[in-house]
């Protein structure tokens, strides 16, 4: 038996990849809605992100993500979960039933760039682990769920957001 996808697209890939940024637009592109489920967490818990890692840890930010990333409803949507979504197989075969899951592939050097202070931000580190660590350990992670890889290395944001179209056509 084939089972059908859903009409959704799922961005992935690290934190600074742009799912957000280009996510939105890409929603736009489309007609679609777009839900980030980042600011649903936010929404549901009353605590900005960086706030929940800090103060919670890692486990408890991981849990409440996959409550929401797992129980995202959603039709025709382009839907932005945070970097960390992929640590979560129950979220990822969800997104991966509801739509088709795009991975933003990304050099280490471009995301180190990118993301600046990384406890600002709010990343899903774990004690003495390195930004080139996390990425070792999630680009298996990001390859395994991935229907779409787009690399967007060294493109412009309205250029990633055309490549992300092309490979949907
Ligand atoms: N070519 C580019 N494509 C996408 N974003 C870019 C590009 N160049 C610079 N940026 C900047 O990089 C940042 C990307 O951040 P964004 O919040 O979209 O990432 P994200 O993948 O959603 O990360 P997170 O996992 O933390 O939610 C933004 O500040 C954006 O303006
Ligand atoms: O990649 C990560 O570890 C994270 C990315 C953000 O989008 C948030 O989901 C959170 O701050 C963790
Ligand atoms: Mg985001």
């Amino acid at each position: 038996m084939t089972s059908q996808k859903g009409n959704n697209y799922i961005l992935i890939g690290m934190p600074g990849a742009g799912k957000s940024t280009i996510g939105v637009l890409l929603a736009k592109a489309l007609g679609a809605e777009f839900i980030d489920t980042d600011l649903v967490i936010q929404q549901k818990t009353g605590k900005l992100l960086r706030d929940i890692i800090s103060q919670e840890g890692n486990e408890a930010f991981k849990k409440i993500e996959e409550e929401v990333n797992a129980s995202v409803e959603a039709e025709n949507s382009v839907i932005a979960p945070g970097g960390s979504a992929i640590y979560s197989p129950k979220a990822m075969e969800h997104f991966r039933n509801i739509g088709t899951v795009i991975y933003l592939k990304l050099d280490y050097e471009t995301v180190a760039e990118r993301l600046g202070d990384l406890a600002a931000r709010g990343v899903v580190l774990d004690n003495g682990q390195t930004l080139s660590d996390l990425y070792r350990e999630r680009i298996p992670l990001y390859e395994k769920y991935a229907d779409i890889t787009v690399d967007a290395d060294d493109l412009k944001i309205g250029e990633a957001l055309e490549k992300v179209l092309e490979n949907l056509m």
